[in-house]
């Protein structure tokens, strides 16, 4: 089966509503193309794994759906709003509807993991102090973080709860989609697997959307729905993981047949 044909089969298996549409991208810095005429639709309540070799801009794509990198051109819609070219309070709007967590957390070292988590709730809205801190630390327990992490720095904190204290800041405005950049890049085995469950449960609690930009095959097969794999300047094909090694790519097939992606198959299957 060739990409096409898989994203055809899975597209009329389900008649689903798609809270992403992006539409013949093209990013370019300098004479490197990095996307080219790239579509992709992102399906409501679904995790999305977006994978692909060093360099084919799984970071650029997340970045540029965000609004933190402006295209050549194309087309984004995210939630029927057109944020490349809507008007600036429509996306202003729709800008409280996701969240982000980057891979290395990003979070405000001189601010607190409270105050880090009340951030948006404070750019974005305007209730009182003692409400933010209430659904702030409420949202440091959802991600399993203790209540005694609220008053701790970024730098006191170890990388995986830093990586959980960046979700918790993503989840603060109750986004309908969240954007996650190598969320258990860094992490032991352990971690990575907790960090996963965590995401698989807040998922299914909280029926958001995740965009995942991941290297990480355990993550795929244990909670990404569909997976996107950019190379060629686009994406070369989408659908469930279980197609992938019909797709005859060689960078696909040494993906997602090789011995890693096997050993994370029947880690998959044991969970
Ligand atoms: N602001 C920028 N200016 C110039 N080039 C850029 C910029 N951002 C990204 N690039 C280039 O775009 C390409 C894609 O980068 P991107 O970070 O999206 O890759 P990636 O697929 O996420 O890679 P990795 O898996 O290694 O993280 C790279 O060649 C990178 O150097």
């Amino acid at each position: 089966m060739d990409g096409a044909a898989l994203q055809n089969k899975t597209q009329s298996d389900t008649k689903r509503e798609a809270v992403i549409r992006v539409r013949h991208l093209t990013n370019q810095f300098g004479e490197q193309v990095v996307h080219d005429n790239l579509d992709l639709d992102v399906w409501r309540g679904e995790v999305l794994g977006v994978v692909g070799g060093s360099g084919t801009g799984k970071s650029v794509l997340l970045r540029t759906i965000v609004g933190l990198n402006k295209p050549k051109s194309g087309s984004i819609e995210v939630l029927g709003v057109d944020v490349l070219n809507g008007p600036e309070e429509e996306r202003q709007r729709i800008e409280k509807s996701w969240g982000v967590a980057f891979q290395d957390g990003a979070l405000f070292s001189s601010l607190t993991v409270l105050q880090n988590v009340m951030a948006p709730l404070r750019e974005h809205t305007g209730i009182s102090e003692k409400l933010m801190a209430a659904l702030g630390g409420l949202k440091i327990s959802l991600v399993g973080l203790p209540q005694l992490s609220c008053s701790k720095f970024p730098s006191e904190l170890s990388g995986g709860m830093r990586k959980r204290a960046a979700l918790a800041r993503a989840l603060s405005l109750d986004p309908e989609i969240v954007f996650l950049d190598e969320p258990t890049a860094g992490l032991d085995p352990i971690g990575a697997a907790a960090y996963d469950d965590l995401i698989g449960e807040l998922q299914h609690a909280l029926g958001l959307t995740v965009f995942m930009v991941t290297h990480d095959l355990d993550s795929l097969y244990a909670i990404c729905d569909r997976i996107a794999v950019l190379a060629e300047k686009r994406v070369l094909v989408e659908g469930p993981i279980e197609g992938m090694t019909k797709v005859d790519h060689p960078w696909v097939q040494e993906y997602f047949t090789g011995p890693r992606a096997r050993a994370a198959q029947q880690k998959g299957q044991d969970r």
